[in-house]
């Protein structure tokens, strides 16, 4: 790095250096001495790690360390932090996986009355906006891959609006073996195969996706809780044969509307995830009165335990929200790329640390018939329970209703559509709701509807054919600028 331009700091054991970065702006940051790591993930001495996309993140040392780096907009270095926390859950959690790993085992388990469930940890995190959920969901699994016992816990998101792994409007869970990175909030945990080339230490994140379409849960909540059931099946069959990754656990991200859930159906989806996902325990950020109506509620079943939320984390407001979805749309087809700062190469670090991933996406035009898109519901649902007294829905709130390209106003132009995996090949297996059960392999975007000659263009990741698919709309759109 440039020396005129670059700043060290000296961290204290237990402090944390949090930075902010303002739109168009990239930071840089190399590890001189000591040991640091980044929402749980270590990072190498010398090495130089790149963030952009106006990223908010810290990095902590438990023993102290020197950082080198370029200023951002806003920067600042706090000794009050929640590591202590999470590395106290980190190791109750990790005496349940070996508990559980002994059981499975059949190993002679030692009952010393100490209180450890032998049943692996499966955490839902809930919160509050802005509590820090994904970072403790981030933090939680780093810590479980660094233990280095070969564990792979099983990372699930149920916020389609965080994008997670691949668009917004999806759910999905992955099962990860290697440390979730940060570099940009259009990748809160980590990329996936389809997304990031080989050479990326988490590119085998294979996750599940379903598609819901919407960024909010409240918009269609009988479609969300049939995913989570969807889900969470997913995740049981890929555990079944899979004993070192049922017993590294699952730790499941949720929403913040899962906390401020109200009316007849309140906590409907909490409930459909403690089922689904067989969680046991409940950890609650930030929130006294949702912990005591969690305890409350589930406290038969599950153990809820309370969670302070940093200072460090971030309001992030919607304009933010949106402009990382949109970015999410551009990585997933296009890659990401972060340019560094002045006087850093864009391939740096002892390691060769990437970064740049470009991806090339094809645009294809096909006609109108090639594809049968659905939407589910119809559109954006208020509850059955808000209709008029006396009203009845005409489309119910699960039913995929066909999208005709060729009708003016089908919502089609710069939509996102999901890509659904293949049918069941069986006739006798095949129902009406099927669509809504599929997994997503792809995603697309409609770039121009041309009505005369009934033909689309399509911006795809790959070149496969696309002729006969079943694709899902949401109400997320996207234009390539
Ligand atoms: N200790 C920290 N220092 C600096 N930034 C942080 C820290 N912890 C979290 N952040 C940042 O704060 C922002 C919000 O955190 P996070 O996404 O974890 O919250 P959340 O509760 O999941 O939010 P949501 O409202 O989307 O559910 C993120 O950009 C995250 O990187």
């Amino acid at each position: 790095m440039d020396a005129g331009l670059v700043k060290e700091w000296q961290l204290d054991p237990e402090s944390e250096y949090r930075f902010e970065l303002d739109p168009g702006e990239s930071l840089a940051i190399k590890l001189i001495s000591g040991k640091a790591e980044i929402f749980g993930a270590e990072i190498g001495e010398g090495v130089t790690y790149l963030f952009d996309s106006e990223c908010r993140a810290a990095v902590f040392t438990w023993h102290g360390c020197e950082l080198e780096m370029r200023k951002p907009s806003t920067e600042y270095v706090s000794d009050e932090t929640t590591m202590a926390v999470y590395m106290n859950l980190h190791h109750a959690f990790e005496q349940m996986r070996v508990k559980a790993l002994s059981a499975s085992r059949n190993s002679p388990t030692r009952d010393d009355g100490d209180g450890v469930p032998s049943e692996p940890p499966r955490v839902l995190i809930m919160g509050p906006d802005n509590a820090g959920k994904t970072t403790a969901c981030k933090i939680l699994t780093n810590y479980v891959v660094r233990a280095g016992q070969g564990w792979r816990p099983m990372c699930v998101n149920v916020d389609p609006g965080e994008g997670a792994w691949t668009v917004p409007g999806t759910i999905s869970a992955c099962s990860v073996d290697a440390p979730l990175p940060t570099s940009s909030p259009a990748s809160p945990l980590g990329s996936t195969s389809t997304s990031a080339p080989t050479i990326s230490s988490s590119s085998a994140l294979v996750p599940a996706v379903y598609w819901f379409g919407h960024s909010e849960p409240r918009q269609n909540i009988l479609l969300m809780e049939r995913l989570i059931r969807n889900l969470g099946d997913n995740v049981n069959s890929r555990h079944y044969n899979d004993p070192i990754g049922r017993c590294s656990g699952i730790i499941v991200d949720t929403p913040s509307s899962f906390a401020t859930s109200t009316g007849e159906k309140k906590y409907a989806l909490v409930k459909a995830c403690i089922e689904a996902f067989q969680i046991n325990v409940v950890l609650v950020v930030g929130h006294e009165k949702l912990a005591v109506e969690m305890q409350r509620t589930f406290g038969q079943t599950v153990n809820v335990v309370k969670v302070p939320k940093s200072g460090g984390v971030v309001d992030l407001d919607l304009a933010y929200r949106d402009r990382v979805h949109k970015l999410q749309v551009h990585n997933y087809m296009y890659g990401h790329h972060i340019a560094p700062p002045p006087g850093v190469p864009s391939t740096s670090g002892e390691d060769g640390e990437v970064t740049d991933m470009h991806l090339a996406p094809l645009s294809a035009s096909i006609n109108f018939d090639d594809l049968t898109i659905y939407r589910i519901g119809g559109g954006v649902m208020a509850p059955s329970s808000a209709l008029p007294v006396g009203a009845a829905r005409t489309i119910s709130e699960l039913q995929p209703v066909p999208v005709d390209p060729s009708q003016k106003g089908s919502g089609l132009l710069n939509a996102v559509l999901a890509l659904l995996s293949p049918p069941a090949s069986d006739e006798n297996e095949r129902y009406d709701e099927e669509v809504l059960d599929l997994t997503v392999s792809g995603f697309l975007v409609v770039n121009a509807l041309d009505f005369h000659n009934k033909k689309m263009t399509v911006l795809a990741p790959g070149q496969g054919s696309l002729v006969g698919r079943t694709c899902l709309v949401g109400s997320f759109e996207w234009q390539d600028q």
